[in-house]
């Protein structure tokens, strides 16, 4: 992976640049929408949108659901740019493609990064339509060496080895919990632990009796590695799963997931996440010196 994630960090400052070049907004704030939630996006007032195939060096998305745009705009006085559209690893993506977004983000200047995904719920407390506010994750791909700062560190965006505790920020977990109060949806919310795997096929029954037992609340096939990306260069993070299913977890249960009823539930939930992100964004402070020297 190495080679390639130099060849790869080597685009980042282009895209940044063209993307400056083509718009006027310099966002402060960058939203990752997930599985069904692309219309996170619809909120951005003023906006200038480019197809993911139009951006030099940008990867392209190829699974339903996701519409494969950045969208610039103003949401409730703050820049905001948005992903309608992430890249997977099980699409054949490197980590590091699949997280290339993140950098160029950090580039036009972004200091915080919104993750969103649909998930499958472990916990039992954990209902469908259930939205979870990302306290930790474990990043299965990652500890096994599937990281997309393997190879080279660029030391421009941050250290070799950085630390990934607290890399879901509390103050903004805090905020989120009460705004959720404030708009009467906090029997829908609670915090939990995310886990990463591979995909794309769905968790057999044993491998998700294996993710209860570790702790695991809800379990997806993304957003671990953008966060490691983000962290490392000092990105403020929040995150959330939007529980679109329960992974069968028995033997005697005929039910099972499909990506139909996973997107399904973004659809009906689609109101309401939008309410939580745009307050979560009006009510968070930013604090605008978030610039790195790119030259080199
Ligand atoms: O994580 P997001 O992109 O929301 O998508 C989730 O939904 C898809 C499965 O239905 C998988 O891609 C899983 O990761
Ligand atoms: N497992 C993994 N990824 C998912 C699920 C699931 O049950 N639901 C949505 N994304």
């Amino acid at each position: 992976e190495s080679p390639e994630s130099s060849a790869v960090s080597q685009k980042q400052p282009t895209t940044a640049d063209w993307l400056m070049s083509q718009t006027r907004h310099r966002p402060q704030v960058a939203i990752i929408c997930g599985s069904g939630l692309g219309m996170l996006a619809d909120t951005l007032k003023c906006q200038d949108s480019f197809a993911y195939s139009d951006i030099p060096g940008f990867p392209q998305s190829t699974v339903q659901g996701h519409a494969g745009r950045l969208v610039f705009g103003e949401l409730k006085g703050k820049t905001c740019v948005c992903m309608q559209g992430r890249f997977h690893m099980y699409e054949g993506h490197s980590l590091c493609k699949t997280t290339f977004p993140v950098r160029v983000f950090k580039l036009l200047g972004v200091e915080t990064l919104i993750v969103t995904n649909a998930a499958g719920s472990l916990a039992d407390s954990l209902q469908p339509g259930d939205i979870m506010i990302i306290k930790d994750h474990v990043n299965f791909p990652g500890l096994v060496g599937l990281n997309p700062l393997s190879g080279p560190n660029d030391d421009k965006f941050g250290p070799r080895f950085p630390a990934m505790s607290g890399c879901y920020d509390k103050g903004l977990r805090c905020l989120a919990l009460d705004i959720a109060k404030q708009l009467g949806v906090a029997s829908l919310m609670q915090e939990g632990v995310y886990a990463m795997v591979g995909g794309p096929n769905f968790e057999t029954i044993a491998e998700a009796r294996l993710l209860h037992r570790l702790g695991v609340d809800a379990v997806g096939m993304s957003t671990a590695p953008e966060v490691v990306v983000a962290t490392h260069c000092g990105l403020r993070v929040f995150g959330l799963s939007l529980i679109t299913n329960k992974v069968v977890k028995s033997y005697e249960d005929s039910e099972s997931v499909n990506h139909e009823g996973v997107l399904e539930v973004g659809r009906l939930r689609s109101h309401t996440v939008q309410q939580l992100v745009t307050e979560l964004i009006s009510r968070m402070e930013i604090n605008n010196n978030n610039t790195i020297n790119t030259a080199v």
